[in-house]
């Protein structure tokens, strides 16, 4: 395709000298009319049509450049081209592949040939010897495609959108997760810097991993890939694409887990929301509108970051004695809100209620929000109602189901003489997998998986003792009690009975 080219663009050359002689010899209506007539017969010998991407554009990065790079890059691996080049930037996980400099491959998209050409022109003042401006690279990269005249419309309605796409979604799946924390100083954002603060995410947690209920965990993921898949849906039913789920139950049952778990699954970055950083409502809306697309909201111990319960409100209504049962229910009533913002100038229920779907909530694509808490009904209903945290997933002791799924990570075992007496104890005693993986782990190489069965059994049936002795004094201290209260009402109605004597 390149040789052809060349030649049918010498041999263009030397008609476009033709037809400079014809213009200045001819008057105006014949040139007219030769021009149409050379148009078609240029159509004729060459009916294609080139567009050129550069890497900068009026000075700034043209973003395309870096999408179209991916996507040949990603095409040349499995087509004709020799000469490729790898990269690795800080950013990204694995390398990327680009065509090198001058290499051609040919796509097809919708039955449309395209072929694309890698360009490198070195930008030196021939005067000077220097580049021309300080701030531009020595070198002018882009790329050329070329295609048949009838596929303009297809190529630059479809094609280039699909290959920015893909460019994106590639580039995406090869960078680095990232965690994100507000819980940083003044200075950093007076820096400049921004409101977030970030590392890379590197932790371990997958589904896989997570010792769970095996049917809840599937319906987990099956509305994960729902809520990922979902763009067009919530466009159609006229909905924010973001997702929002509360994690509750006992202290190490795996809710940070599943975090974890879930930013994996999705490859998506989290931001780990510290509220009792937040100065005001309105610090939280520009904490919102500097998060991205493709991530996670994280508010961990939401009972305890702050006290958005409806209590404060009950108390502080309380204060001014306005206080009446129906309003204290209504938490959700804006008027209620707006005097609660007036009011403190702080950050607010109303505020959070507004984080998570008001308006500007919708600033960003693609967006999941988690709360997690040791105390659900310690929350303000407002906050976790349907809508706000879709869905809310209980996090609950290890089983014996989650037990099978910890055996399996930490001890390769997937079955086990001891298992079933296992199973027995973990029907009785109220546990955390986060300590039964605790027993699991080969704390010694000589250890073995013997030896950590047998240690979870000894702790187990210790549990199991200490919750039955703790009854058994919850039921003699219950027993005191009533017995205390049932003295109490006799001496009370002997009084009684007494005192009617003495009154007739
Ligand atoms: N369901 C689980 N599956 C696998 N590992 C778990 C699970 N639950 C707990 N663990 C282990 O226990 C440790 C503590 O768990 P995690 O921090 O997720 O608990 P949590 O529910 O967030 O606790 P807290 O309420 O105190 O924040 C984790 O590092 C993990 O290794
Ligand atoms: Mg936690």
């Amino acid at each position: 395709m390149g040789a052809s080219l060349t030649e049918v663009g010498s041999k263009l050359a030397g008609l476009m000298f033709i037809w400079g002689t014809i213009q200045q010899l001819f008057p105006y209506s014949l040139r007219k009319r030769i021009e149409s007539l050379w148009h078609r017969v240029e159509n004729y010998f060459y009916p294609y049509v080139q567009i050129t991407i550069e890497e900068f554009s009026n000075g700034k990065i043209n973003e395309i450049y870096s999408q179209v790079s991916t996507y040949l890059g990603s095409k040349s691996v499995n087509k004709d081209a020799k000469f490729l080049k790898v990269e690795k930037s800080k950013n990204s996980k694995s390398f990327s592949v680009s065509l090198d400099e001058g290499e051609e491959i040919t796509d097809e998209f919708q039955g449309a040939k395209l072929w694309w050409r890698s360009y490198m022109e070195k930008l030196e003042d021939n005067s000077t010897g220097r580049r021309p401006n300080n701030s531009l690279p020595m070198e002018k990269k882009s790329y050329t495609i070329t295609f048949n005249r009838r596929h303009s419309e297809l190529v630059t309605g479809k094609y280039l959108k699909h290959v920015m796409e893909e460019g994106k979604a590639i580039q995406f799946q090869n960078r680095k997760q990232k965690i994100y924390s507000n819980n940083c100083s003044e200075d950093w954002y007076w820096y400049g810097k921004g409101m977030w603060r970030d590392i890379n995410f590197e932790h371990p947690a997958t589904f896989d991993t997570l010792a769970m209920d095996p049917k809840k965990k599937g319906e987990i993921i099956n509305d994960l890939i729902a809520f990922s898949k979902g763009k067009d849906y919530y466009s159609k039913v006229g909905k924010a694409w973001k997702r929002g789920y509360l994690l509750y139950g006992p202290p190490g049952t795996g809710k940070s887990t599943m975090i974890a778990a879930i930013a994996n699954f999705l490859n998506y970055d989290i931001y780990d929301l510290e509220l009792t950083s937040v100065k005001d409502n309105s610090g939280l809306k520009k904490l919102l509108m500097e998060t991205t697309s493709k991530s996670i909201i994280v508010i961990e111990d939401i009972d305890c970051s702050i006290d958005l319960t409806g209590k404060r409100k009950k108390k502080k209504k309380k204060e001014k004695e306005t206080t009446s049962e129906d309003q204290e229910e209504d938490s959700d009533s804006s008027a209620e809100k707006e005097s609660e913002n007036k009011e403190t100038g702080k950050l607010t229920l109303s505020g959070l209620l507004n984080f998570i779907d008001g308006i500007w909530s919708a600033c960003g694509q693609e967006r999941i929000i988690i709360f997690t808490t040791n105390h659900k009904d310690k929350l303000d209903p407002a906050l976790i109602r349907r809508g706000r945290m879709d869905m809310h997933i209980e996090m609950s002791y290890c089983r014996y189901e989650a037990f099978k799924v910890l055996a399996k990570n930490y001890l390769d075992l997937e079955t086990h003489p001891l298992f079933q007496q296992i199973q027995g104890l973990l029907e009785e005693v109220n546990v955390s997998p986060c300590d039964v993986a605790e027993h699991l782990m080969l704390k010694n190489a000589s250890g073995g998986p013997q030896i950590c069965l047998d240690n979870l059994i000894q702790a187990l049936k210790e549990a199991k003792k200490k919750a039955n002795k703790d009854s058994k004094e919850a039921k003699g201290e219950a027993k005191q009690k009533s017995k205390k209260i049932n003295k109490f009402s006799t001496k009370l109605i002997s009084n009684f009975s007494s005192l009617q004597k003495l009154w007739k």
